[in-house]
């Protein structure tokens, strides 16, 4: 009935209506744009085909889920139980593991895709996207693949599901020109094997750069861990079961201060003090920092027994290059290294491109390092919330806009899923796959409510002309 109704949308075979106005032409699409083939743009097209409303996804990258397929570890598994990672309308397979692998986790993203006959236009970057208020239409140009052309798609709904870790972070470090050794970002890395009986300086102690500090150890490589400020680190499992799925529950009895103080608590027994190893904790709690800044505790899945041990060795913030394999640390400590990974995380590329009334916007994404994130107000509380249905960053309100530096108000929205003139944006909740799905069916809904209106509308008119 499903895959019927996917194949009624008749979804990416956008009934165009080409005009030579643009480029590259113009296609007005039937249904909304959706801006990428990721998990969430995967969810909100398979939502809009069980409503029955066609959509047409545009992705950069030559296949779906870009981020999972190209830019992960070989050894990566998803670190929440799988129960938390589903999309909409489809669970995972029964004999998937407790915390499916990346591999599994992509076989399910494809099949997902084929169960709702989801067909992206593969080789579209998204350059601009402006709503054009005249034609009460958004215009999006895309450029084609590695051709100069450029084509504008318009249609009066655009989702932006371009993902929160589309473009990597590279800190700028002074003499990394005069560096002899091989630098490279997480997203490149792929496994220890070719770093064996190397010194390897990974910069970042995310859940990136203490997964590969482990992978490095166990690949026979020597693996420092620059850290800048603090970390939480949790263990993956407590009391035999996940630490998320716990904290979970407890959430919907405790105020998240207290769930914080619980999860530090047994952290505590389980890992002992960080702190002593070099990870101190940030004041903030790590359910709430990751609610507040977007920052992620680690899940501990081996790396913490290794710096224990010291096999993984702690290292200050990173200074400089020094010419040939020397880095130094804020400390003035100087050390060779054979290469240096920058485990320094992403950031969304969505201001690069949508413009909402001539100003860059970030929608709902969650702030990373806001200046506004110690500010506490009254709005702020998250308490009696369940984590699963809280929204990042409370105190800015629902769905408001902000230009690139986070501080001016573009426009007043009234959900973090949706903003102005039929704007969407889906996956920008800091909540991983969870939110990704949440927003996606709030988004599909939303949008077929209008679509149905439009048609009711049309048929309306059509009857009356008779
Ligand atoms: C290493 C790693 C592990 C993670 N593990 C988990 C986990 O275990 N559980 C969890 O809940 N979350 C996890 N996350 C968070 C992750 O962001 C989500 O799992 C998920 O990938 C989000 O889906 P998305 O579709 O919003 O974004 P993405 O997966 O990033 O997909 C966005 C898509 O949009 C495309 N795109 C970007 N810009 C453009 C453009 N301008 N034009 C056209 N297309 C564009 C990209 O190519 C990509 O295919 C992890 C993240 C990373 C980096
Ligand atoms: N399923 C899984 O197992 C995995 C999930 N993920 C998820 O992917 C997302 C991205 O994670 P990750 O890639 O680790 O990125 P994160 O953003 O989580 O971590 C980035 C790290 O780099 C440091 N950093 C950033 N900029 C600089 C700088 N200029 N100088 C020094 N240090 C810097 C940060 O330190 P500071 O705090 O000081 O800014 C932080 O320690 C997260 O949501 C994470 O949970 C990632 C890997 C595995
Ligand atoms: O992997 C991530 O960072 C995610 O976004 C998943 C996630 C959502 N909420 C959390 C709280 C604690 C740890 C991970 C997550």
């Amino acid at each position: 009935m499903q895959d019927q109704a996917a194949a009624d949308a008749g979804n990416n075979s956008p009934s165009r209506q080409e005009d030579s106005s643009a480029a590259g032409g113009c296609c007005l699409v039937r249904g909304p744009i959706i801006v990428g083939a990721g998990p969430s743009g995967l969810a909100v097209a398979a939502t809009l085909s069980q409503h029955a409303v066609p959509f047409t996804v545009l992705e950069r990258s030559d296949g779906i889920a870009d981020l999972w397929t190209n830019r992960t570890y070989d050894r990566l598994r998803l670190h929440l139980p799988k129960v938390f990672c589903e999309l909409p309308h489809v669970g995972f397979p029964d004999d998937f593991p407790a915390y499916p692998t990346k591999h599994d986790f992509l076989r399910y993203l494809r099949n997902y895709a084929e169960r709702f006959a989801v067909s992206p236009l593969f080789g579209r970057t998204v350059t601009a996207a402006r709503y054009d208020a005249a034609a009460a239409l958004w215009r999006v140009t895309a450029a084609d693949g590695d051709r100069a052309a450029t084509t504008e798609y318009a249609s009066p709904w655009l989702v932006v599901a371009s993902g929160e870790n589309a473009e990597v972070v590279v800190p700028k470090v002074k003499g990394r020109e005069r560096f002899a050794g091989e630098v490279l970002h997480s997203s490149a890395y792929r496994s220890g094997e070719r770093f064996k009986g190397m010194r390897v300086l990974v910069v970042g102690c995310g859940n990136s750069g203490m997964e590969m500090c482990l992978d490095l150890c166990e690949h026979g490589a020597m693996p420092f861990m620059s850290v800048r400020s603090g970390v939480h680190v949790l263990p993956r499992e407590m009391f035999g079961t996940s630490t998320f799925g716990v904290a979970m529950k407890l959430l919907k009895w405790l105020p998240i201060k207290l769930v914080d103080r619980f999860l530090l608590l047994v952290a505590k027994m389980v890992l002992g003090d960080t702190e002593k190893h070099g990870l101190r904790r940030p004041k903030l709690g790590p359910l709430e920092i990751k609610n507040v800044t977007g920052k992620s505790p680690v899940l501990d899945v081996g790396a913490w027994s290794l710096i224990k041990s010291g096999n993984i060795k702690i290292a200050p913030e990173v200074e400089s290059f020094t010419g040939g394999n020397g880095v130094r640390f804020v400390d003035g400590n100087e050390m060779d290294f054979d290469a240096v990974i920058f485990a320094t995380g992403y950031k969304s590329n969505v201001p690069s491109w949508l413009k909402v009334r001539g100003q860059v916007v970030v929608l709902n994404q969650t702030p990373k390092r806001h200046p506004d994130c110690s500010r506490k107000k009254k709005n702020d509380t998250l308490i009696h919330v369940p984590i699963a249905d809280t929204r990042v960053w409370q105190h800015t309100q629902d769905g408001e806009l902000f230009t690139e530096d986070g501080k001016a108000k573009a426009q007043q929205a009234t959900s973090s899923w949706r903003g102005p003139n039929g704007l969407y944006c889906v996956g920008f909740s800091g909540r991983g796959l969870l939110g990704a799905g949440a927003d996606a069916l709030n988004a599909a809904a939303d949008i077929a409510g209008r679509w149905q209106a439009m048609a009711a509308a049309a048929a309306g008119a059509k009857i009356s002309s008779v």
